[in-house]
């Protein structure tokens, strides 16, 4: 995969971890570092469901911004909205094609699928954009084989189910296998990026409108106290013609030397420890041995109480820096950019805040 047209991350191999990206160059607080438009994007919400689509998921099935009162349904299946003719038109051509559309209308009604769990539903979304994209873009998918990932059990058992649902609705030169189902049900696992509702204070808790791959992003490795941080504009109003609001955004949280390795946290990072070591061993397949989680392999169950205790630490004061604190947030602090190092920015509720340590 090609970092050529950023000489600010290199790809790397990285002691104990696989592929990562490294700083190229010094980078700085606030700058952007990688910006990214998704290779697949899919709604997950079920299939299946009596209610409304639109009421159900009140989303626009291209773009994923909430849904104006006037929406625009599919013409053929009726039941995916849109916010607007044009993200109809590119959604036609992209993630709901013709293809799509039918794969998706026929599903909706299948029976065996509606004795499935509720994930089983969504990861057959998955596979239908999967299929989508070989077709529509063979390098594409090419890029996406090459994540990291590998099936197991679980993992074949539903591609077993998927691939025989699904495979019939599309044509045989698609010639997709339940192996490479298998492959690209374990890349999404590992790789797939969530798109959130929107932050509310007053809840409901953090909840995913979407998931997304974007190839790039998912070079980047974990550290619970990450050096950058992710941000996406999806319910943004105001971007430049530029920019997808789909994009995907990483941007430094502190000054990094060139060489030194650039890494994210794969959920919020207010998370404790046993949390932590439970999400990236069962969803991740890893045991992190990042400074913090040395330190906190040490702490009793009831951490929060050493959180006070150990306010002088590096990562707790870390932690008490970058953690937005508005009330049902938990977001991510950044600079908002590398001239503004004073302004942090959220990248769950949207907001700024000085800096005035
Ligand atoms: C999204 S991929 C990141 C890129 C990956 N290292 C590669 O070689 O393609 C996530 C996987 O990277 C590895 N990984 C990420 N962060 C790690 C860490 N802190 N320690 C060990 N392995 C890590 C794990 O295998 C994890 O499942």
């Amino acid at each position: 995969m090609a970092f050529s047209s950023s000489s600010l991350l290199r790809l790397d191999h990285i002691a104990g971890k696989g592929k990562g990206l490294v700083a190229a160059q010094s980078l700085k607080a606030g700058q952007v570092i990688l910006r990214e438009s998704p290779l697949i994007i899919y709604s997950s919400s079920p299939l299946i469901s009596t209610s409304s689509p639109s009421s159900l998921f009140p989303y626009c099935d291209h773009c994923f911004r909430t849904l104006p009162t006037n929406t625009i349904p599919c013409p053929s299946c009726s039941y995916h909205h849109f916010c607007s003719h044009k993200c109809f038109s590119t959604a036609f051509n992209t993630f709901h094609s013709s293809l799509v559309c039918h794969a998706l209308s026929h599903l909706k009604d299948s029976e065996s699928l509606q004795q499935q769990p509720y994930e089983r539903q969504v990861q057959a979304r998955f596979v239908v954009a999967a299929y989508n994209l070989a077709i529509i873009s063979p390098s594409g998918i090419h890029a996406f084989l090459s994540l990291h990932g590998t099936p197991d059990d679980t993992i074949v058992e539903a591609a077993k189910f998927l691939h025989s649902l699904i495979s019939p609705l599309f044509p045989p030169s698609v010639n997709i296998s339940v192996d490479l189902t298998a492959q690209l049900l374990a890349k999404d696992r590992i790789n797939s990026f969530c798109l959130m509702n929107p932050y509310s204070p007053d809840g409901p808790q953090r909840s995913i409108k979407a998931y997304a791959i974007y190839p790039k992003a998912s070079m980047f490795n974990h550290d619970c106290i990450p050096n950058a941080c992710r941000f996406d504009y999806v319910d943004s109003a105001d971007l430049d013609d530029e920019h997808n609001n789909t994009d995907m955004v990483i941007r430094m949280i502190q000054d990094l030397p060139e060489g030194r390795e650039v890494c994210i946290s794969y959920f919020r990072i207010s998370r404790d420890y046993c949390t932590r070591k439970r999400i990236l061993m069962d969803d991740y397949g890893f045991s992190c041995e990042c400074d913090r989680c040395k330190i906190e392999a040490n702490w009793p169950h009831d951490c929060q109480n050493y959180v006070e205790e150990y306010s002088d630490l590096p990562h707790v004061r870390f932690i008490a820096k970058y953690v937005c604190d508005r009330k049902n947030c938990n977001g991510t602090l950044a600079p908002k950019d590398d001239a503004h190092t004073n302004v942090l920015e959220c990248n769950f509720c949207g907001n700024l805040k000085s800096d005035t340590a």
